[in-house]
């Protein structure tokens, strides 16, 4: 499973130089700015449908999108709804009225020459996101509606830019949290508990890669007591790994000014991960006059309690309620860390009833099972066979019901625990509506009863052909016992009862 504090190469190194600049006496405070694209049907403002990355350009387009002269923004109610959702989740003050602004820039991205969004009056401010590694509160400052932007890819040989509409419009959530975080794990754990919280309430798919989260870094340094020092933005970062990277070199970026006498000056900047550093975008004079003003198309936004009531009811069990159950159900850490992030890699439908499809999977399981054994089978075999075959619980052929038959031939001890995993390799590879029962038998996979003569016969045959393994077991080496076992166990295709075997020779060897 992915851990987000696995690093590697050249974050490895960076990590280092970040304990650098902690032992010369810096601290780092880093606020960041999350843009999650709203999981619904249509865009923000239009009747067309939203879309994937990938899907053929210029097809979900509706003629507000492209700002066609005349055409007018109406609210999608549903995007309004898995905001209030996220807001929610993110324990945030819901404003009772909230308002649409115009935000103007020219680029070829954006048809109208500006953005709708909300700078004076967002639909939510003061909440907060617990991490539970780092032990730390993360205020968030305010969420936002907004509009994301087209897509433009230059075509360097040709030299012009083509432009993708797809994206033109679709909702926008943009979480901005204050600056409470102090270092690149942390704001890795921020991303990740932003990423399992929006997909918990199915407001967003969280698909950095895919451009449907995207995160700016801010990024200062001070000495501990000090005032706050001057923030650089990073724009547009696509992985957690590039934006831990970012404010690492970022950080030394700035030690290194500030070490040297020199300042630091606001401003916007990139980060190229090839060379593992930022470079500068703009600075804060260059910053553009947005000219702001209320959008005189849309009405505000007014949302009453009862509307906020009836959210509230249908929102699913959030990830620290879910990780709480679990633990109560007896699961430990490290299987719910892996269910839980099972799902970072799953589709989840448009039905808004998302969760995690794969504790829900484990719920149905485990109602009438020990939570403990089908957490083991759920986390330490399903999981990694499905990975293996690039399938995720939505598509995974076994059955909660079947799973659970096959659990409980193992626990019956009908199977052995490795016939069992060779039996949920089968059906995952050719599923079928046949009972686990009726495969195992098929593949003379059920176990062989303790006392069958065959079992004797099997031990004896060991017994006869290692003769030095045997030596070695008398003279007091009882832990060879183990080859003798694997011999049988080999022999047996895995069908023998290992515990069965063992006790079995133990007698045999001490006649
Ligand atoms: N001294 C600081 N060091 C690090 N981060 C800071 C500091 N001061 C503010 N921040 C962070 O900077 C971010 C500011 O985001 P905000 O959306 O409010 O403004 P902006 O970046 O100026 O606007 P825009 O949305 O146009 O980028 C917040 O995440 C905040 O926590
Ligand atoms: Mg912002
Ligand atoms: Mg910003």
């Amino acid at each position: 499973m992915r851990s987000p504090f696995c690093l590697h190469g050249p974050v490895r190194h960076l990590h280092s130089a970040y304990d650098d600049v902690r032992r010369r006496g810096w601290e780092l405070v880093v606020g960041i700015e999350v843009h999650a694209q709203i999981k619904s049907r249509a865009k923000l403002f239009s009747n067309s449908w939203t879309s994937t990355y990938d899907e053929l350009a210029n097809t979900h387009v509706d003629a507000f999108d492209a700002a066609f002269p005349g055409s007018l923004p109406r609210l999608n109610s549903s995007c309004v709804d898995l905001a209030i959702r996220t807001a929610l989740g993110l324990n945030a003050r819901i404003r009772r009225r909230s308002a649409f602004d115009r935000k103007h820039y020219f680029y070829s991205d954006l048809t109208s020459g500006y953005q709708i969004t909300q700078n004076y009056a967002p639909l939510a401010t003061s909440g907060y996101v617990h991490l539970k590694k780092s032990n730390i509160d993360v205020r968030i400052k305010q969420i936002q509606l907004e509009q994301d932007t087209a897509k433009t890819t230059l075509e360097q040989r040709a030299g012009y830019s083509v432009i993708d509409l797809n994206r033109a419009g679709t909702g926008l959530m943009e979480i901005v949290s204050e600056p409470d975080i102090r270092s690149p794990e942390q704001a890795a754990e921020y991303i990740r508990t932003l990423q399992e919280l929006l997909r918990a309430v199915g407001s967003c798919d969280g698909h950095m890669e895919q451009g449907s989260l995207r995160c700016d870094v801010n990024v200062s340094v001070n000495r501990p007591g000090e005032s706050l020092g001057t923030r650089c933005e990073i724009k547009n970062l696509n992985s957690v790994k590039s934006a831990m990277l970012a404010i690492t070199s970022e950080t030394q970026r700035h030690v290194e000014l500030l070490e040297r006498g020199q300042h630091v000056f606001q401003e916007t900047r990139g980060f190229s991960e090839a060379k593992a550093q930022t470079y500068s975008l703009r600075s804060k004079e260059d910053a553009p006059d947005y000219m702001y003003m209320p959008d005189p198309n849309l009405p505000p936004l007014l949302i009453d309690d009862a509307y906020v009531q009836r959210i509230l009811e249908q929102l699913p069990e959030l990830p620290e309620q879910t990780r709480t159950r679990l633990r109560l159900r007896g699961l430990n850490d490290v299987d719910i860390d892996i269910m839980m992030s099972m799902d970072s890699i799953m589709e989840i439908g448009f039905d808004g009833k998302t969760g995690s499809k794969i504790v829900s999977y484990f719920d149905r399981v485990s109602q009438y099972r020990d939570p403990t054994v089908v957490a083991k089978w759920i986390t330490q075999r399903l999981c990694k066979e499905l990975v293996a075959r690039g399938l995720t619980a939505t598509n995974n052929p076994v059955t909660a019901e079947r799973m659970g038959e096959l659990i409980d031939m193992v626990q019956d001890g009908k199977i052995t625990h490795g016939s069992g995993r060779r039996l949920l390799k089968y059906m995952l590879d050719s599923p079928s509506a046949k009972p686990p029962s009726l495969i195992a038998t098929e593949l003379s996979l059920i176990a062989l009863p303790i006392d069958d003569e065959a079992l004797e016969e099997m031990c004896a045959e060991a017994i006869a052909r290692m003769p030095e393994e045997v030596q070695s077991y008398k003279r007091g080496r009882v832990k060879v016992v183990d080859r003798l076992v694997g011999h049988v166990m080999k022999n047996s295709r895995g069908t023998a009862n290992a515990r069965a075997v063992a006790e079995r020779f133990a007698a045999m060897l001490s006649k």
